[in-house]
């Protein structure tokens, strides 16, 4: 059997969020604004099951932890900061270390993890690139992060600031889609299969929709016609 990841990573990121917004009536439709996508190869999207690791500052109570060694396989490593070091507006963040550089990538390719999400700056661009995994962040920065933060929980849900004051968590093991356009979450309690028939639906709708337009159709009325169908599939 076909996995859910393998069948998400055959969507955009723009499919996932229109069945999350039209199924689902998330009005973010699952996306984390902000992110860069910065290797990997660009037509591809990348679909995995979030690890989570929170990093905090230096002086944090809390022991230093070892994330990367215990990469689960198929996993999408999703790096974030504690709230008080999170940006609202650019450049979202108040490190300018990087908390992550080309020998994570190079460990997390070896552990077959799917890509990694960091929110937050990166290093080693061309590293990444070199190894053609996918890697996301905030921002590029040159210095390593060792004296100023460091990991310190794995699998412990992530808050997010997205955008005016609103917080996002994202969970361990939920599913995350990445592509060019950035990053879209699916939340681990959603029936994923159910999600993806609508998503598969909506994709051929929306190709039968662009063959109408190609054929001299108005865009509205075939909109309307042919989006018909996927209202009877809404929760
Ligand atoms: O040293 C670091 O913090 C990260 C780094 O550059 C790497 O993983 O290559
Ligand atoms: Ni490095």
């Amino acid at each position: 059997m076909t996995s859910v990841s393998t069948k998400l990573s055959r969507f955009s990121t723009c499919d996932v969020s229109d069945g999350l917004l039209n199924r689902n009536g998330d009005p973010h439709g699952g996306f984390f604004p902000n992110l860069q996508k910065w290797s990997g190869r660009s037509e591809h999207s990348v679909a995995g099951k979030a690890y989570t690791v929170l990093f905090a500052p230096c002086d944090d109570p809390r022991e230093e932890v070892n994330y990367i060694d215990s990469v689960p396989p198929g996993s999408f490593i999703v790096v974030a900061l504690t709230i008080p070091l999170q940006l609202e507006c650019a450049p979202y963040t108040q490190i300018s270390q990087a908390l992550y550089g080309g020998l994570m990538s190079t460990r997390a390719q070896y552990r077959k993890a799917c890509g990694s999400i960091i929110f937050g700056r990166i290093r080693d661009l061309e590293e990444h690139r070199a190894l053609g995994f996918p890697v996301f962040s905030y921002g590029l920065g040159s210095c390593a992060a060792r004296m100023a933060v460091k990991p310190v929980g794995v699998n412990v849900p992530l808050q997010i600031l997205s955008h005016r004051d609103e917080f996002r968590t994202i969970n361990p093991g939920d599913y995350i889609v990445g592509d060019c356009h950035g990053i879209v979450r699916i939340p681990a309690a959603e029936d994923s299969e159910e999600l993806v028939k609508y998503i598969e639906k909506s994709v051929e709708v929306d190709q039968y929709i662009a063959d109408d337009v190609k054929n001299g159709k108005p865009l509205k009325p075939s909109q309307k016609e042919r989006r018909a169908v996927l209202k009877n599939l809404t929760r």
